[in-house]
């Protein structure tokens, strides 16, 4: 669903009398219907099936040796606070006979699901499902580090704390050693 613009700017208003702002004040005057249109981009996500970007696939080869996409970077949204958090994913993957997909649509399927409210633990978990259930592979492992603003701008304020999270289907999670390669190829330590 797209975002109810008009909605998201009566809330804005309401939100900055809510923290004591004066939301006609010259500097507010427009602020709504930006954060309205950046609320459009930030919860972008859910006007697509982030999934369906692997559906463009190739048969190049018979080949059923690891890839390995490393460091895309990503920005969501966590759901408690609607605070950012922002950070890398690592996404390996075993192809059953060959069957690959475009190196950028697995950059675009994460951010398709990054940009909705989100947990991490929940992301990570979206992208490794996307990718068994899309390209059939043999196994994906998929590692997110992130540094979430509701940790470090507020709270406790622990600045650079950052979270690690991994969803591990397949292969990976049945052959240790193909782990580890992986794991190795990501530059993380087993
Ligand atoms: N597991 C998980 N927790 C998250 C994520 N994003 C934020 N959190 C945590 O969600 C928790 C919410 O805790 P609550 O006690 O309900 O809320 P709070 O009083 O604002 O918590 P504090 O952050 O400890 O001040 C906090 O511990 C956050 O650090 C995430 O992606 N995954
Ligand atoms: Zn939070």
């Amino acid at each position: 669903m797209a975002v109810d613009k008009p909605r998201a700017e009566a809330a804005i208003r309401e939100f900055l009398l809510a923290v004591g702002e004066d939301p006609d004040r010259p500097g507010l005057l427009e602020t709504p219907d930006r954060v309205a249109r950046a609320a459009a981009e930030l919860f972008g996500g859910y006007d697509e099936d982030p999934a369906a970007h692997l559906r463009k696939q190739f048969h190049e080869s018979d080949n059923e040796e690891m890839v390995v996409v490393r460091d895309i970077p990503f920005s969501s949204m966590c759901e408690h606070h609607i605070l950012p958090f922002t950070g890398r994913a690592h996404v390996a993957y075993i192809p059953r006979a060959g069957r690959i997909t475009g190196l950028s649509k697995i950059a675009r399927m994460v951010n398709g699901y990054a940009r909705r409210m989100q947990l991490q633990e929940r992301l990570t978990a979206q992208i490794a499902d996307a990718m068994m259930d899309e390209l059939e592979p043999l196994g994906a492992l998929v590692v997110l580090e992130a540094e979430h603003t509701c940790m470090t701008m507020r709270g406790i304020k622990s600045a650079g704390a950052l979270t690690v999270s991994s969803a591990v289907r397949g292969a990976f999670r049945s052959d240790i050693k193909t782990r580890e390669e992986a794991l190795r190829l990501l530059g993380l330590k087993s």
